[in-house]
């Protein structure tokens, strides 16, 4: 059999229809590797190769030097003398055995026939309890865990997990994970994990590779030390810049951490210490890269405004698609330019067909927007005429350049060429070159439904009396107001007291039915905020607990079962908005396919204080200088909290991180409320 020593080199190429496979990475002899990516990515692909479950794709696989496949060499080791141990999502326990019936089997499928301690692992996955009983009484879990041990009975040279607790409820998913972590050292199996999930392999793997549409983006080393408080060092181990973002997270996100919760048995939150905080610019990538798309669809030319251009548009025809009249006049047929006077021969106006002037000593009255007459190539503007008699003559002065005030076909552009592309926001202009090459109908980003949920006791309704200890609630509106001023039209309102149990209840229902979620409060770290808990116990997966910024620290994203998208806001009403408009918004312009503008630039008229570890975004009034140019004028609210002052600001300026002062005449980004 083979020796596991130098790992498992895998090279892999194919091409299904649209989706090319060409992927190559390595697996060291020990600990587990994730092999992470959104679904799509080629993950199973790569998995079912390694197995030698497709015999279609082409490349090498080397398992410590045994060759399992070479297509050079035509080389093809079959599944069954690998040797590999095998978990999928939905386990296939045969359901006519026991138990101990179906450990069995893996056990004679042993083929390195060597002593596997099995009472050793019955016990330590817990599944001695369990071995009387069929299948079909087992839960999921407990169905997962017989599978796995099941294939460590075969004494497997490697170990293929994919993604075997997405099928799980969030305690059995907790539960299997915790066995994983903490028994997967001792079985010296070195394993191959599947997995979308981040908060799994960030607590799993040592080692990983990233896949995006079909490719290894990313491969490398996660320290299998963790600090004491369960964080990694931003960028760490010889990563590509598509992992870097990650590994700045805690190992632990998505685990429920019951032990000193608050009254309730809430977690404490986990949003990381400052130090070890994702800066904004990683913050930005994690979030773009985790967005799903929402799609497309047709609306009538009448309803597009404002909408997301997503299909390509080109020339209908040349335009103009004539030689057109500019001025109102009279056209005439040049010559050397010598002529004064032309008699009036007839009248071609505007949306009549092409008329001919076929006496070159004549002319033809002209209207603006009308064909230039065949036999004509000048325009004389009527002011530049007298009428004398039948006759036009020239003014007194007036010689006209040849060609003059004719606009030739196809100078704007010609027939065919490219003149909008998807990611435009349809605007005056862009509707105009939609009218003007006859599309009545047009494919523009579907706008996702948003719902903004206010969380907190103390929240009081608008119209509501006041309670002692009571505020109204402006959070929600104010968010609402950000996201339909952007086009964002289908947002709704919701609200939820502190408390875990109802928290999921709503969370509940609106991840059945709305796609995106933007939650206010509750993300920080007192007793009662159960934001990030609520989120976790319903499977949205953290993407991100945290931001090096001020305001706007705690802030929480994720992405539920279905895509949902989750962003979960810090309550102050400065840091909620803040972070709408610098984070919520461009996500979900970027997500419906708008390419943005850069933010402007603007001179900073007095000098901010910076800090050397968090992006400050401090609020601003802009206001023109005497040479032009548009200044900023610092209008910092005191707390987070102070927020009647920011109906007078324009926007925020972001003052990056890394320095102690962002002197006057500083050029920062501005950010528009
Ligand atoms: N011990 C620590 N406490 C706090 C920290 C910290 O790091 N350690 N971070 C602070 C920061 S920064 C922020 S921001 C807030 C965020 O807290 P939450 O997201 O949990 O928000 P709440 O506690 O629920 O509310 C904070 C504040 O905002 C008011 N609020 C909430 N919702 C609304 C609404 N819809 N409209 C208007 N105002 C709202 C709420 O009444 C609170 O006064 O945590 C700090 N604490
Ligand atoms: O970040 Mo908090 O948002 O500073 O108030």
């Amino acid at each position: 059999m083979t020796d596991a020593a130098s790992g498992l080199q895998v090279r892999l190429r194919r091409v299904r229809g649209n989706f090319a496979l060409d992927a190559a990475f390595g697996v060291p002899p020990h600990g587990i590797t994730a092999l992470f990516g959104a679904s799509g990515a080629g993950k199973t692909s790569c998995l079912r190769a390694i197995a030698g479950l497709d015999r279609d794709v082409e490349g090498r696989v080397d398992f410590g030097g045994n060759v399992w496949q070479d297509s050079a060499s035509r080389r093809f080791v079959p599944p069954h003398r690998r040797g590999i141990g095998y978990v999928f999502q939905e386990t296939s326990l045969f359901p006519h055995l026991s138990v101990a019936g179906n450990l069995d089997y893996g056990q004679r499928r042993s083929p390195r026939r060597r002593a596997v301690d099995r009472r050793y692992l019955v016990e330590q996955f817990g599944v001695d309890r369990l071995l009387a009983r069929k299948p079909n009484d087992l839960s999921g879990g407990e169905r997962q865990r017989v599978a796995l041990v099941r294939a460590l009975l075969a004494d497997p040279v490697l170990l293929l997990l994919d993604e075997p607790l997405s099928a799980l409820d969030a305690s059995a998913r907790e539960e299997l994970l915790d066995c994983l972590e903490q028994r997967h050292a001792e079985l010296a199996v070195p394993t191959i994990y599947v997995s979308h999930a981040l908060d799994e392999v960030l607590r799993l793997a040592s080692h990983v590779v990233v896949m995006n549409g079909g490719r290894v983006v990313a491969q490398g080393s996660l320290p299998s030390a963790l600090p004491g408080d369960g964080l990694l060092p931003v960028a760490a181990g010889p990563l590509g810049g598509a992992i870097e973002g990650y590994v700045g997270q805690d190992r632990r996100a998505g685990c429920l951490e019951r032990a000193d919760g608050g009254r309730d048995g809430a977690p404490p939150s986990r949003c990381p210490p400052t130090s070890r905080l994702l800066t904004v610019a990683d913050a930005d990538r994690l979030i773009r890269a985790a967005m799903p798309a929402f799609g497309s669809e047709r609306v009538a030319l009448e309803a597009a405004a404002g909408r997301v251009l997503r299909q390509s548009v080109r020339a209908e025809r040349d335009q103009p698609p004539f030689d057109r009249v500019m001025m109102d006049g009279i056209a005439v047929a040049i010559g050397d330019g010598s002529r004064r006077r032309f008699e009036r021969s007839g009248l071609q106006l505007a949306g009549m067909a092409q008329q001919s002037l076929d006496d070159s000593t004549a002319c033809m009255e002209v209207a603006t927007g009308a064909m230039l007459p065949r036999g004509c190539d000048t325009v004389i503007p009527v002011e530049q005429i007298r009428h004398d008699g039948k006759y036009c003559v020239l003014a007194e002065g007036h010689v006209p350049a040849p060609g003059q005030f004719v606009h030739p076909r196809g100078s704007d552009c010609r027939r065919d060429a490219p003149l909008l592309e998807p990611g435009m926001r349809l605007d005056g202009p862009s509707i105009a070159v939609l009218a003007a090459n006859g599309i009545a109908e047009v494919e523009v980003a579907t706008v996702p439904s948003v719902t903004i949920v206010a969380t907190g006791d103390e929240l009081a309704g608008v119209g509501q009396p006041l309670l002692e200890g009571q505020i109204r609630g402006s959070n929600d509106h104010a968010l609402a107001a950000t996201l339909r001023s952007h086009g964002f039209d289908d947002v709704q309102l919701a609200r939820v007291g502190d408390d875990l149990p109802a928290t999921i209840a709503v969370l509940t229902e609106l991840l059945r039915t709305r796609r995106v979620l933007v939650l206010s409060g509750g993300v920080s770290v007192g007793p009662r905020d159960v934001v990030p808990a609520a989120l976790d116990a319903l499977g949205v997966r953290q993407v991100l607990h945290g931001i090096a910024q001020r305001p706007g620290k705690p802030m929480w994203c994720g992405m539920g079962p279905q895509e949902q998208v989750v962003f979960a806001l810090p309550g102050n009403p400065v840091s909620a908005l803040v972070c709408a408009v610098r984070h919520v918004l461009p996500a979900l312009q970027s997500a419906i396919g708008l390419v943005p503008a850069p933010p402007p630039q603007v001179c900073l008229e007095s000098a901010l204080d910076a800090s050397a570890a968090l992006t400050l975004f401090v609020p601003v009034r802009l206001r023109q200088d005497s040479l032009g140019r548009t200044m900023a004028c610092p209008w910092p609210t005191g707390t987070s909290g102070d927020f009647s002052a920011l109906p007078h600001t324009h926007g925020f300026v972001q003052i990056p991180s890394g320095q102690t002062i962002a002197p006057a005449g500083a050029m920062v980004a501005f950010h528009r409320w």
